[in-house]
């Protein structure tokens, strides 16, 4: 399993006690697998994903990625594991103003101490795969929120990673060039064999899922795997 969230609890201090955001929660992505979290306002599916996401320690529960059990690493560990394994899609595409496409992909790689001309392949070829060859040159302002977003979802696999972690990714899109992002989203996770976890409020967004798992107060309360062939064998 790719990603395995097991029996994973989170309590944010809140006044004199303590809230608890994710409750016992267990989740569990195979590579080439795409499963959304849903659920209403303050349910806990961000806490989840900033769990998944290593950026945040649960006070009990295990999360491997990989192979690895990130729990148990230190935080410089932890954080490398981050960078290697794993790639982030926000809500808001968070580009820098003054890079063009092509080098908004070329300056995370560069951090990983890749070679230039791999660098500079690997973002052509990813461009490529998001639709968006012909736009490798504009700066964030002269892209559609659509084609951001893209640039964004391209960014994140830059680093070639085995898990995917996609925030609300059509928040700020139409209903046409959502559904057009979250196809998207779909091919890459069976293409690059990523295991994926959307975050989305929008039920519409369920079709594109292998498993959908509902949150509520913290808990999962419902699994539901939609009638399609799982995509993966491990
Ligand atoms: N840093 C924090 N400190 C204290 N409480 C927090 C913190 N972050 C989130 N919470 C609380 O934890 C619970 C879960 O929040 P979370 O952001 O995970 O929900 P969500 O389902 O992502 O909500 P939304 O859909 O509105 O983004 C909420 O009750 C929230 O108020």
């Amino acid at each position: 399993m790719t990603l395995l969230l097991d029996d994973i609890t989170l309590t944010y201090p809140d006044g004199d006690g303590r809230l608890t955001a994710l409750d016992r929660v267990g989740l569990r992505v195979p590579a080439g697998g795409l499963t959304a979290v849903v659920g209403p306002s303050g349910s806990g599916k961000s806490s989840l994903l900033a769990v998944a996401a290593t950026l945040v320690t649960p006070d009990s529960g295990r999360v491997v990625i990989d192979g690895t059990e990130a729990t148990a690493l230190t935080r410089t560990e932890s954080a490398e594991l981050r960078r290697r394994a794993i790639g982030i899609v926000f809500q808001q595409p968070n580009l820098l103003p003054s890079l063009t496409a092509l080098e908004q992909l070329q300056v995370m790689a560069h951090l990983e101490g890749r070679k230039p001309r791999e660098v500079r392949d690997r973002a052509r070829e990813l461009l490529d795969a998001v639709d968006l060859s012909a736009q490798s040159h504009r700066r964030p302002h002269q892209l559609s929120g659509g084609q951001r977003q893209r640039v964004n979802i391209a960014r994140a696999l830059i680093n070639e990673p085995r898990v995917l972690l996609v925030d609300e990714p059509t928040s700020a899109l139409d209903h046409e060039r959502g559904a057009a992002v979250l196809d998207l989203l779909r091919n890459l996770t069976q293409e690059r064999r990523t295991a994926t976890v959307l975050v989305t409020h929008d039920r519409d967004h369920l079709t594109v899922a292998d498993e959908v798992q509902e949150m509520r107060d913290g808990a999962i309360v419902a699994i539901d795997a939609p009638a399609v062939s799982s995509p993966c064998g491990d």
